[in-house]
């Protein structure tokens, strides 16, 4: 079954008119008034996770939709032959068609024994030979057999990597501190400003730093700069070249340049061209995360996906947690007209958790050309934003409650905290909030609420809340290398259902090349004598301003 847009789809239709007639006059109040059960209607519970990382539950019943929202979105789902292209990803078929390539992020969490094919061979011996690779080597960083070239054991961890290697480490490192290895100290590298690898430098002691070189292409003209700049660095006081091969090791696909630069193959950690940048954390670009929680939580977090991944592979759509998540916001998207999507954890661990989502869903669904070569007429990948709460509370909430945009938002919290100081209350605290917010959101504040407390009329409406604003509310155990693994398998597959019915290729990422492209040309402008004059006119002030100074 193949199609061109979307909106050409009976469902689409249906959705269209159901739309008009009902969704657009839906009155959240009036929905949990009417129907005792719609909690627990709409509400599902993810299972799949051992008792200790809990089950975690989703409740969809603050949204905007009925039960026949559901039933027409799923049948929007059935249409798009989102089952056919999920299973196409499962078999291996190289559903990324315009770079030809597989997406097989799955095997790289696949612990079972079953294998997984990708043009007939079975990728899962060389998945597993990194995954031994990765423990062997965490192993012996972490109780202190490896030494530095001097004899002392590694410190400090510095990843240099941008993009999918710099953003998976970063968010899942912070997110699982308290799993962490309390003396060794990471560094993220991403920025090509100079500041970044200085500022991790400054902490760092040659002898006992690691440097990981992260990056799928091994190109990215950021990563292989800071990566060279470290070298340097290493060397002006290591001098002997040899010393390198205990300092520096390289997580990526391609074996000519990480050898060209200077890095022992015997550090090196491949994956392959199946594995995209922002779905690779799973990958051998894992290793800070191996290397600070230990790799048996590491495993853990792939077995964390792993779950969600059986469970998103096997489970009707009707009742599929993350195809449900992706429907509605596409209700929203494409219906509603809402143009972006917050995502508030109430876990400060997770304070990375939106910048990492960012790149998983922008990336991913900013496309506006579909599978079958045509442009769009209706909205694709939303705009993916947010903060941890409390903090958003008292910055752009104001905006959420108030505003004029329709934002739907998904709140996060785990149940029980890392840190349940002073008995709990903080965690208490942050809970009442998490709630309290989807419940103002959803319930607003009337005229008649507001003048009944006092306010001057003409004060009223500038107190007054209108409601009706749409939340997810998630709510985990605790946030365990499992259920974080799970938690971000979840939104992969969001993503993933998201472009299936957008009928856009969301594994490629040309949109990101163009900007390169002519970063280059500007730079050896820069380098050259003279006044540049073959940009538009603007291009070229800036250009001439930056050579001459002000
Ligand atoms: O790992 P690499 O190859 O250095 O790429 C880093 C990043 O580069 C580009 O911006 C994109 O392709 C991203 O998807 C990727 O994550």
């Amino acid at each position: 079954m193949s199609f061109s847009l979307a909106s050409t789809l009976p469902a689409w239709q249906a959705l269209q008119n159901h739309y008009e007639n009902v969704g657009k006059h839906l009155v959240l109040r009036d929905l949990f008034d009417k129907d005792s059960s719609r909690f627990n209607k709409l509400s599902h519970t993810f299972n799949g996770l051992k008792e200790e990382d809990g089950p975690i539950f989703f409740d969809f019943s603050k949204n905007l939709i009925t039960e026949e929202t559901v039933k027409l979105l799923v049948q929007l789902a059935k249409e798009a032959n989102v089952e056919g292209l999920r299973d196409s990803l499962f078999n291996g078929d190289h559903i990324n068609f315009t770079e030809g390539r597989a997406v097989y992020h799955p095997a790289l969490r696949n612990l079972s024994d079953k294998p997984m094919k990708v043009n007939g061979e079975d990728v899962m011996p060389g998945v597993r030979s990194v995954l031994k690779h990765m423990k062997e080597f965490s192993d012996a960083i972490r109780s202190g057999t490896w030494k530095g070239y001097t004899g002392k054991p590694i410190k400090s961890i510095v990843n240099i990597g941008i993009g999918g290697s710099d953003l998976g480490p970063v968010m899942v490192t912070e997110a699982l501190k308290p799993y962490g290895k309390q003396d060794m100290e990471l560094h993220f590298v991403s920025n090509i400003d100079g500041t970044h690898l200085a500022e991790a430098l400054n902490k760092c002691d040659p002898e006992t730093t690691l440097f990981l070189i992260a990056s799928k292409t091994f190109t990215t003209a950021e990563t292989c700069t800071n990566a060279q700049s470290a070298k340097d660095w290493f060397l002006s006081q290591a001098k002997d070249p040899a010393h390198v091969a205990k300092h520096f090791a390289a997580l990526s696909t391609n074996e000519k340049e990480v050898t060209a630069f200077g890095i022992d193959s015997a550090n090196m950690f491949e994956f392959s061209d199946w594995v995209g940048g922002r779905y690779s954390v799973w990958s051998a670009i894992g290793l800070s995360v191996a290397l600070y929680i230990g790799f048996e939580n590491f495993e853990a977090f792939l077995g964390g996906a792993h779950a969600m991944d059986n469970y998103f592979r096997s489970t009707p759509l009707e009742e599929n947690i993350p195809a449900l998540a992706a429907l509605i916001s596409i209700w929203y998207s494409d219906f509603f007209g809402a143009q972006t999507h917050l995502v508030a954890p109430y876990d400060q661990y997770m304070h990375r958790f939106p910048a990492y989502l960012q790149q998983l869903s922008m990336e991913s669904n900013g496309k506006a050309i579909t599978r079958s070569g045509d442009m769009v007429n209706y909205t694709t990948g939303k705009i993916l934003w947010g903060e941890p709460g409390t903090n958003s509370q008292h910055s752009f909430f104001q905006l959420v409650h108030q505003g004029t945009k329709l934002i739907p938002a998904d709140f996060l919290i785990p149940i029980e905290s890392h840190n349940p100081i002073d008995n709990n209350k903080h965690h208490r605290m942050l809970f009442s909030n998490f709630a309290a917010q989807t419940e103002a959101l959803m319930l607003g504040k009337t005229p008649a609420e507001v003048k009944a407390e006092g306010a001057a009329d003409e004060i009223v409406p500038h107190k007054t809340f209108v409601g009706n604003r749409p939340s997810n509310s998630i709510i985990a155990k605790k946030i365990t290398p499992a259920s974080l693994g799970a938690l971000i398998s979840f939104y992969e597959w969001v993503t993933f259902t998201e472009g299936a019915v957008w009928n856009i290729n969301s594994f490629d990422q040309f949109g990101v090349e163009l900007g390169k492209k002519l970063a280059k040309n500007v730079l050896s402008q820069l380098d050259a004598e003279g006044k540049v004059n073959d940009h538009d006119a603007s291009t070229n002030g800036l250009i001439n301003l930056f050579k001459t100074g002000f």
